[in-house]
């Protein structure tokens, strides 16, 4: 997808939620557990319930291919089930040197069709590359992220002062676009947000961290939006087991709804 359409979703639908399919067959509502492919019913009912509140999907692939062939077969259906006006997000944190990294490039773009994959950009230069030489197919590369070991190494000074993610922001622009380019910048970090914007304002970044995580969306906006929105928040936990009854996907659609009404609002605001 280009960045075009996918700004043109974003206007339409007033909304720019991602949905995370962190799909776990402990979690999902166990009357699914019975039918022939659980996690593809789960995911069925979850994406015919949220389309019209989301512009994007993100299947976690650990979620899928912990369970092996029967995994990677609900993945490739679930992939053939997501309407085409989606985005879709392979959450996949992949980076190796050159040759495999274009292998891993080629499992996400050309055999499942996905639209983008998140990339660990520790093996440097040569290994996001690969990932950059498919037409209309995007790197979503990890800058600052939302969990508690983000400390460990991303905000690590060198001599002159500059926090490693900052290194990570300004190196790996000089490999890709913002028309094939993201970052990975955790909601969790309202402040590190509008430092990773100043840096990179041209990029869109993947927002995990809303809803379980405590991260708050009029903040990611305050400090992250740009004259393209510039945001996909994704939220997975919060929307996909919303509910737990026989209604389980009747609850994940209010859940997104409600978030896709405060984005409405905040879209409205800007004037769009
Ligand atoms: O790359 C990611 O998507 C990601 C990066 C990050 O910094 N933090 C983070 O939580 N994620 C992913 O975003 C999703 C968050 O899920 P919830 O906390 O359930 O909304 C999970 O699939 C995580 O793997």
């Amino acid at each position: 997808m280009k960045k075009e359409e996918l700004v043109a979703e974003i206007k339409r639908k007033q909304s720019f939620l991602c949905v995370g399919l962190d799909t776990d067959l402990n979690k999902i509502p166990k009357h699914l557990l019975d039918t022939e492919d659980p996690i593809f019913e789960f995911n069925k009912q979850i994406i015919d319930a949220t389309k019209d509140y989301c512009v994007a999907y993100k299947p976690n692939i650990a979620f899928y291919e912990c369970l092996g062939k029967k995994g990677w077969e609900s993945l490739e259906k679930t992939m053939e089930y997501i309407p085409e006006n989606i985005f879709t997000i392979a959450d996949a944190k992949r980076g190796d040197i050159g040759n495999t990294s274009s292998y891993y490039a080629k499992t996400f773009f050309e055999y499942l069709n996905f639209d983008s994959v998140t990339v660990a950009p520790y093996m440097g230069e040569d290994s996001v590359t690969p990932f950059l030489q498919f037409e209309d197919k995007w790197v979503i590369v990890l800058a600052l992220t939302s969990n508690a070991g983000a400390l460990d190494f991303q905000f690590v000074k060198d001599a002159q002062g500059e926090e490693l993610y900052k290194k990570v922001l300004r190196k790996t622009s000089e490999w890709g676009t913002p028309e094939n380019l993201m970052y990975v910048v955790g909601a969790t970090r309202a402040e590190g947000i509008g430092e990773v914007r100043k840096t990179v304002p041209n990029n869109f970044f993947l927002v995990p961290g809303v809803g379980a995580q405590g991260g708050s969306l009029e903040d990611v906006a305050q400090y992250g939006f740009n004259e393209d929105c510039g945001l996909l928040v994704n939220s997975s936990r919060g929307i996909i087991y919303a509910g737990q009854g026989e209604d389980f996907a009747q609850k994940a659609a209010e859940a997104a709804q409600a978030i896709q009404q405060d984005m409405h609002k905040i879209l409205q605001a800007k004037g769009w």
